[in-house]
């Protein structure tokens, strides 16, 4: 098991992690999620010892990593796939990790051919296309066969049939009893792997739950409602029925309407009394994208503005529409559908309850709406050199 106490790093003024405490148990993959520079990767660095706490502590089975005995055979981690010497053979690299921890040659054989590199074992790693490099880390990790591994966006690069093999060794190494802890942005590929997430933003931790109650506590549950196409007419009665019930509905692209607040019997019933026919009616639960998205939107960092394009594009036509967003593309304001009274934000102030919260069995009290912002460390140190050097 992994457990991180209070733990912070500070590279001078800037707070990189602060006061995380979370535990990684065995028999499970965990999946570790948040925006681009919310200190994933410098937990994980602190994890296996790379870069020292602020404050805090981290241990592996009860030791910090430095302390373990024969750590690399306990611990295996992919970090950066590109943290190899480009000059040597795949096959000799993970010879001479082998050799550094005792691990006997022909594991390296075993390894190369679970990852799928035998055929090119003695090429220079230099030559490596981006997949391969992930795989050959992915080797590295496996080599002493260990029963803690951590690996930090581990499908970057690979093709479809590497990301599907990845997702299967996960889970294979999870169900061997081993603790796996897995950083990704890929939402949809997480959905399919983790069985549990940490999530953080802006280093500090947002939520330490089950994917299954992960999802219910930050989403809304709706339904989509469709009326004959060719008449709007029976649209508009429908919306106005609806809303009279007491529910929040809101227009689809595609012409549907999404209701929230209302159980689908009762948007039956309500449909049935204004005599308006229906072409769909049906339930939606939100995909962990979403869930996602709407936990962190208040601790993403780095934020895309529209493209203006500098006046290069030719006006629009009179009376034509610029493209409108399409759901599910990652559209500003598609994942947030505004608060029952509309337009209130999609995550409650602090201390307010979540309006589109479920609670979920046995999940923790609501996340905070966005990390308070962590205490900046009192004295500026030269950024411009490493921790270590400073
Ligand atoms: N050695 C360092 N010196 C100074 N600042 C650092 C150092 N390492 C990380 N940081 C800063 O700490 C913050 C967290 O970075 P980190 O790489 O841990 O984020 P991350 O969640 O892994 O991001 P990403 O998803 O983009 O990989 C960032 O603001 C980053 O600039």
């Amino acid at each position: 098991m992994i457990e991180a106490v209070g733990l912070t790093k500070r590279y001078g003024a800037k707070t990189a992690v602060y006061n995380l405490s979370f535990q990684v148990r065995p028999g499970a993959v965990t999946g570790f999620l948040g925006p681009n520079g919310s200190g994933k990767s410098t937990t994980m660095r602190m994890i296996l010892g790379l870069d020292n706490p602020t404050s805090g502590q981290v241990t592996i089975g009860g030791y910090p990593y430095r302390k373990l005995p024969n750590a690399a055979r306990q611990v295996g981690a992919l970090l950066d796939a590109k943290a190899v010497h480009g000059g040597r053979h795949a096959r000799n690299h993970l010879l001479s990790l082998a050799q550094l921890s005792g691990i006997p040659a022909r594991r390296v054989d075993e390894v190369l051919g679970v990852v799928g590199l035998q055929d090119v074992a003695r090429k220079r790693s230099k030559g490596f296309s981006l997949g391969m490099g992930q795989r050959l880390g992915i080797a590295a990790a496996l080599l002493g066969d260990p029963q803690v591994l951590l690996f930090d966006e581990p499908v970057n690069g690979l093709d479809p049939e590497g990301i599907l093999w990845v997702r299967n060794l996960m889970k294979a190494l999870a169900a061997e009893g081993r603790t796996v802890f897995v950083s990704s942005h890929l939402m949809s590929e997480m959905a399919l792997t983790a069985d549990h997430l940490i999530v953080i933003g802006r280093g500090q931790l947002l939520s330490d739950m089950s994917i299954k109650d992960f999802i219910s506590a930050n989403s809304a549950d709706f339904a989509r409602v469709r009326t004959p196409d060719t008449e709007p007419q029976q649209r508009e009665k429908l919306t106005a029925a609806l809303t009279e019930a007491g529910g929040q509905v809101l227009p689809e692209q595609d012409g549907a309407l999404r209701v929230m607040g209302l159980p689908l019997p009762r948007i039956s019933d309500l449909a049935h009394g204004a005599d308006v026919r229906l072409w769909e009616l049906s339930p939606h639960q939100a995909s962990l994208e979403e869930a996602y998205m709407r936990m962190t939107q208040n601790a993403v960092d780095y934020r895309s503005t529209a493209d203006q394009k500098a006046g290069l594009q030719p006006p629009l036509p009179p009376g034509a529409q610029p493209p409108m967003p399409v759901p599910g593309q990652g559209q500003p304001g598609w994942y947030a559908p505004p608060a029952p009274q509309h337009g209130g934000p999609p995550y409650a102030p602090q201390g307010q309850p979540n309006p589109y919260a479920q609670a979920a069995p046995g999940a923790p009290a609501q996340p905070p709406a966005a990390p308070a912002p962590a205490p900046a460390a009192a004295p500026a140190a030269d950024l411009t050199k490493s921790e270590d050097a400073r």
